[in-house]
């Protein structure tokens, strides 16, 4: 078999694994002797063991003179685990095949620097894109230090998220909201706001038939207006963060959210900006963040420019009606310049709806 094909694999373990190792990277290796893979393994939490470590263990004594593939390179400075770089060199492999070197500017080939000078042979940039853009969100987070935002939107043809009345249970279709359950179980937060509690009263778990990871929910509540009786404070079922202004240190209503175990974040601003949130969200580890609207929230992210990538499960239905929601509210862009740009990744159809995966267009 060729590289690309010990690499897919190891690819397959990194989709496999994505979302459940933040804030790390999702890993995986194999290692193969003589045509055969006698070890693979995928670093499956953070903490935990490296991707390479499961596949040498899984190797024993055939490592030796053997070739590891492995998807991100092998780490060279003492975290939370021994560098893998020296663990590739003890057990004395011939050969290293990476798909993509460390996006983290003080480790960046550095492993691949130990390991030539160790005399072993080394190839990169096998699959090098479709690894970066499994990591893409943790790229993100190393380069800027805050979380990377996918949207998701759920509209009917004409972009609209509910009618003239206010109904929107459902737009889109059961398969459609059962996927965006997945979109939960692999993000570290998912972000409303504080109209969006009140107006669905939403438990923004994830809920799947086999049970999923939940997100920590995030509000975003300027005047602490989320009720003490909502879902996503008193279900107990996932985490709960609410982010608000600094004039609400100390107020009544933070010390009754207190009382109630939620977290409450203080922007050091009176007014809720999302790039500060992100910023605060980027120092709490938070890597991936799903905004789920309502249109206000999405039209902050949207003229703040802190959209990286959109989901949008479009239902076959137009409901008209210049009252009626659009995913989008607030000012939106004057120009269509301004627009957000995005390079369009997947169309898939999912029971009857559409949907489209999306990320912008980097400049
Ligand atoms: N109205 C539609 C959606 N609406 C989603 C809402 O904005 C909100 O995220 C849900 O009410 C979440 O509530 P909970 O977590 O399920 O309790 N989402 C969809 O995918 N399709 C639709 O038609």
């Amino acid at each position: 078999m060729s590289d690309k094909k010990y690499m897919s694999l190891a690819l397959d373990l990194v989709k496999g694994t994505l979302g459940q190792t933040s804030p790390n990277p999702a890993v995986g290796a194999v290692v193969v002797k003589n045509g055969r893979i006698v070890g693979m393994g995928a670093h499956l939490k953070a903490g935990d063991a490296h991707a390479e470590v499961h596949a040498l263990n899984m190797a024993g004594s055939e490592a030796e003179g053997a070739t590891i593939y492995v998807t991100l390179e092998p780490c060279s400075h003492y975290g939370k685990t021994p560098p893998c770089a020296e663990l590739i060199i003890q057990k004395k492999l011939a050969r290293v095949v990476i798909a993509t070197t460390d996006p983290n500017p003080f480790v960046s080939g550095q492993g691949i620097k130990k390991l030539e000078d160790a005399g072993l042979e080394v190839k990169v940039g096998v699959l090098q894109e479709e690894s970066d853009h499994y990591n893409r969100a943790f790229f993100h987070f190393i380069k800027t230090k805050t979380p990377f935002v996918t949207m998701k939107m759920a509209v009917s043809l004409d972009g609209k998220m509910a009618t003239n009345t206010g109904e929107s249970k459902w737009i889109t279709s059961e398969a459609s909201r059962h996927d965006s359950h997945r979109l939960r179980h692999s993000h570290d937060a998912i972000l409303i706001g504080a109209g969006t509690v009140v107006a669905d009263d939403p438990a923004l778990t994830t809920r799947l038939e086999t049970p999923g990871k939940h997100p920590i929910r995030v509000v975003l509540d300027h005047h602490l207006r989320t009720p003490n009786e909502a879902k996503l404070i008193n279900d107990k079922a996932a985490e709960t963060w609410i982010v608000t202004t600094g004039e609400q240190r100390g107020s009544e209503k933070a010390k009754r959210f207190d009382a109630l175990g939620v977290k409450v974040l203080y922007l050091d601003s009176h007014r809720i900006d999302i790039s500060d949130v992100l910023k605060l969200l980027g120092e709490y580890g938070i890597v991936t963040l799903l905004v789920e609207g309502g249109p206000t929230i999405q039209d902050s992210f949207l003229r703040s420019k802190n959209i990286q990538q959109i989901v949008a499960y479009i239902a076959p239905l137009i409901i008209g009606g210049e009252k009626a929601l659009s995913a989008f509210g607030g000012l939106g862009m004057n120009s269509l310049a301004d627009a957000l740009a995005l390079d369009i990744d997947k169309v898939a159809e999912i029971g009857k709806d559409i949907k489209i995966i999306a990320h912008a267009r980097s400049d």
